[in-house]
């Protein structure tokens, strides 16, 4: 029996998308206006993935079960980022705010953003930190999201799907995406 169905050619495919949502607080240290205030959202984020149908088994007739998708989600974002504070390493407040005088801490964070991109720990009494290379925008926390998520798709398929696009809303009005997929 066939393992999967190719019901898809050169220009049609399968997409599925999965959202949940997380909160968390951060500031745009550059922006202008209000951004530059210390505040926090309610991120919706969905993971949108593409690929060939399973044919047979508990998945067969999807891309990927949308439960299966949500443990991936919760694993590698909602399990490190919810109710965490998201600041850029360049941001003058990090040190301050996170306890960063530590040299101990402050030596493992310089570490862990050079070598990959964030650092995700406990700083000042106990408070759930992530300190970024980049600033805390939508498009950078889409960047992250998704590449964070992109090889538990692949693994939890076994090569089969793909994430596509991972899309962040950080207020019901304003999103941002990344992926070789423009999300419609
Ligand atoms: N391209 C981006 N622009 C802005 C970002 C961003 O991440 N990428 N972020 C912000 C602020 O952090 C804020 O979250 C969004 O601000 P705002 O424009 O106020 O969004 P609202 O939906 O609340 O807009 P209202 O005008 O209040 O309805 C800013 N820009």
């Amino acid at each position: 029996m066939p393992r999967t169905t190719n019901a898809h050619d050169a220009t049609t495919w399968h997409l599925i998308s999965r959202e949940i949502g997380i909160d968390a607080g951060h500031r745009v240290m550059d922006h202008g206006s209000k951004c530059h205030n210390l505040h926090g959202h309610r991120y919706r984020i969905e993971a949108w993935c593409r690929g060939p149908l399973f044919a047979a088994g508990e998945q067969n007739g999807m891309v990927l079960d949308f439960g299966f998708l949500k443990d991936e989600m919760m694993h590698a974002i909602d399990a490190r980022f919810d109710h965490a504070f998201m600041l850029c390493v360049d941001d003058p407040l990090c040190r301050a705010m996170f306890g960063l005088d530590d040299g101990a801490l402050s030596h493992r964070v310089a570490a862990a953003v050079s070598e990959d991109g964030l650092f995700l720990g406990h700083g000042r009494d106990g408070m759930q930190i992530c300190v970024l290379a980049v600033v805390p925008t939508a498009e950078n926390l889409a960047k992250l999201w998704f590449d964070l998520l992109a090889p538990r798709v692949v693994a939890r398929t076994s090569g089969q799907a793909s994430l596509v696009c991972l899309k962040v809303w950080e207020t019901p009005n304003c999103w941002a995406s990344y992926g070789p997929v423009i999300p419609g």
